[in-house]
């Protein structure tokens, strides 16, 4: 295995171009260079986006001097007889690319819905592991199970990274979080932070009581509007019920009446969409060298970092006046909120405030979208299917007792397959982070082909829940395969099962699992067992759409609304 640098001119995809850019890269010492992977994906959305804006008619006025410049770059350093034959051997090495165009490479093949188009890609040409390359950068698509098993086991340790973006080290510090930041002793220290003192099953637990308040609070509104029979915009109820949720976790209760809730769901959404945006510089990073296109990146992201440091500053003043109060012994410690038990552990891991607020964004942007989301297709899915939802309810009535008005966690220890399958297939069906980004640290050899160092890689696992070689009906939503004899009643998301990975797996699985899926059992258990749900008249099932919009956190296009009727 050798280390990055020494291996990353050995890779070229097609283009001798892209092989000049990446010299380039190396030269500039900065051998993470690749783009979040995220951008990458949301690459022809932005695009189209980006055509209204002046920045979009820069890159267009630069392109033919970029193409003059491509051209120049060709003959002045066009590599020698030797080199490109050596070059060959390694490439031989490789697995296949599917045919690209100069300069774009496969970047016109990658849609509105990347995971989508990248499934269509590997099936079209038969390759599991699929090298491509978009624009100058190449990118490792894995599309079976396994192949991730080969890259998320056996060489975890070379993938265990993160391609770099340019959004995240200036809106996460560095970035000093742990879901962007590079392997290595930073991210070993936050990881274990996260774990052990935040997402821990313990922490989880603690949280309990206020899981259930902020459901009995949903549960309260939407009976008022089951009273007036209206109708509820369930994808805003369920967006604002995770995002409360979220800000009580980290910064306490005390928070709810100045409006910080509002505050801060305004900025995860104005966040989000740049985070998961594209850059025209990093796909073709030869422009970067002018620095104007990614200044204008950079004058959003700081824009940005500050709003949030204005929020976040004073979240973690406001709780170290009272952490101090407390450790003085002037006030009682009520306070068990994750900014407390940041501080708390703060000096023990020798955390710098920026490192401290990179954390809690983190909680902020891995939790909020995504349980959210996921909650938004299981819901739409139910409704499809109404011998479904009925099941779901029959196995309540057999569990809670009779007239329960909040389903607690203490009830839902009791065995509730039914619940539980009914969350695995919408996870596997609907996985709301369907692009796992890792980033490979030295070479490495999988099935004969020789991968190398410093390669993006991105692991379908939308592509792999719905792989047909191992679901039966992998279209189709049906729990029951994940109960009693069904195929996969022995598969779990516990990250060993490399067929279904909603949360990823290996040393960069998700950290939230237990705390997204303590949330999602106590709200889907709430909203089935209190309520019968209907369409507003003139709304078919069919007519229910479950086209996806790609972002951070993918999500149904079209608002879920729906009429309750109280049942218990
Ligand atoms: C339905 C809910 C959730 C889903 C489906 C989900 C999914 C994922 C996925 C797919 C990854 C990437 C795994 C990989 O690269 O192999 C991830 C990473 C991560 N998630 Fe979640 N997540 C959820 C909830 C949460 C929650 C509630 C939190 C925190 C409060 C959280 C925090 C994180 C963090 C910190 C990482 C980065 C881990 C690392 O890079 O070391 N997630 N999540």
């Amino acid at each position: 295995m050798t280390l990055v640098r020494g291996n990353y001119k050995r890779w070229k995809l097609e283009a001798i171009l892209t092989t000049k850019c990446q010299s380039i890269i190396i030269a500039s010492d900065s051998v993470r260079t690749l783009s979040s992977p995220i951008a990458m994906a949301s690459l022809a959305q932005q695009f189209m986006r980006e055509l209204k804006t002046p920045r979009a008619w820069l890159f267009l006025l630069l392109l033919p001097l970029f193409l003059l410049l491509a051209r120049y770059s060709l003959s002045t350093f066009s590599t020698t007889r030797e080199k490109r034959r050596r070059q060959q051997v390694a490439d031989d090495h490789l697995p296949p690319s599917p045919p690209a165009l100069p300069v774009l490479g496969h970047l016109h093949l990658v849609g509105l819905l990347p995971h989508i188009s990248l499934r269509s890609l590997a099936r079209k040409h038969g390759m599991d592991l699929m090298p491509l390359r978009l624009g100058s950068m190449p990118v490792l698509v894995v599309s079976s199970p396994r192949a991730a098993e080969a890259v998320l086991r056996a060489h975890d340790h070379v993938f265990a990274s993160r391609p770099h973006s340019l959004v995240a080290e200036i809106v996460l510090y560095g970035p000093s979080d742990v879901g962007f930041a590079p392997h290595g002793d930073y991210w070993r220290k936050a990881r274990k932070l996260v774990t052990t003192h935040l997402l821990s099953v313990k922490k989880v637990q603690s949280l309990r009581l206020a899981r259930e308040e902020e459901v009995t609070m949903v549960m309260a509104r939407i009976g008022e509007a089951a009273a007036a029979g209206a109708a509820v915009d369930m994808s805003d109820l369920l967006g604002s019920f995770i995002n409360d949720l979220g800000c009580r976790a980290v910064m306490g209760k005390s928070f709810r009446s100045e409006g910080r809730n509002k505050l801060l769901r305004e900025l995860i959404e104005d966040t989000s969409p740049l985070l998961a945006g594209f850059n025209v510089e990093e796909f073709f990073p030869f422009l970067a060298r002018f620095g104007v296109l990614s200044k204008v990146v950079r004058v959003k992201s700081e824009r940005l970092r500050r709003r949030w440091d204005e929020l976040l500053d004073r979240l973690i003043e406001d709780h170290e006046s009272k952490y101090l109060a407390v450790a003085l012994g002037d006030s009682s410690k009520d306070d068990d909120d994750l900014i407390h038990v940041l501080l708390s552990v703060r000096q023990e891991y020798g955390l710098t405030r920026d490192q401290m607020k990179a954390i809690l964004l983190d909680v902020f942007f891995g939790g909020i979208g995504t349980a959210s989301s996921m909650l938004d297709f299981t819901m739409a899915e139910l409704i499809r299917k109404p011998h479904m939802m009925e099941k779901l309810q029959a196995e309540f009535n057999s569990s809670v007792p009779e007239g329960l008005e909040l389903v607690t966690e203490a009830d839902l220890s009791a065995d509730m397959p039914y619940l539980r399958a009914v969350i695995k297939e919408s996870l596997r069906l609907h996985p709301v982070a369907p692009l796992l980004p890792h980033f490979s640290m030295a070479s490495c050899s999988i099935d004969g082909h020789t991968i190398p160092a410093g390669l993006q890689v991105l692991i379908n696992s939308w592509a792999i829940g719905r792989d047909a070689r191992y679901w039966e009906d992998a279209e189709e939503f049906i729990p029951e395969r994940f109960i009693g004899d069904g195929s996969a009643s022995h598969v779990n998301f516990k990250g060993n099962d490399f067929q279904f990975l909603p949360f990823g797996s290996g040393r960069r699985m998700c950290a939230g699992v237990n705390f997204g899926i303590a949330c999602i059992e106590l709200m889907l258990a709430n909203l089935v067992h209190r309520f019968d749900w209907e369409l507003p008249v003139g709304k078919k099932r069919g007519d229910i759409d479950m086209s996806e919009v790609f972002g951070l956190v993918v999500s149904r296009k079209e608002k879920l609304v729906l009429v309750p009727k109280l049942r218990v």
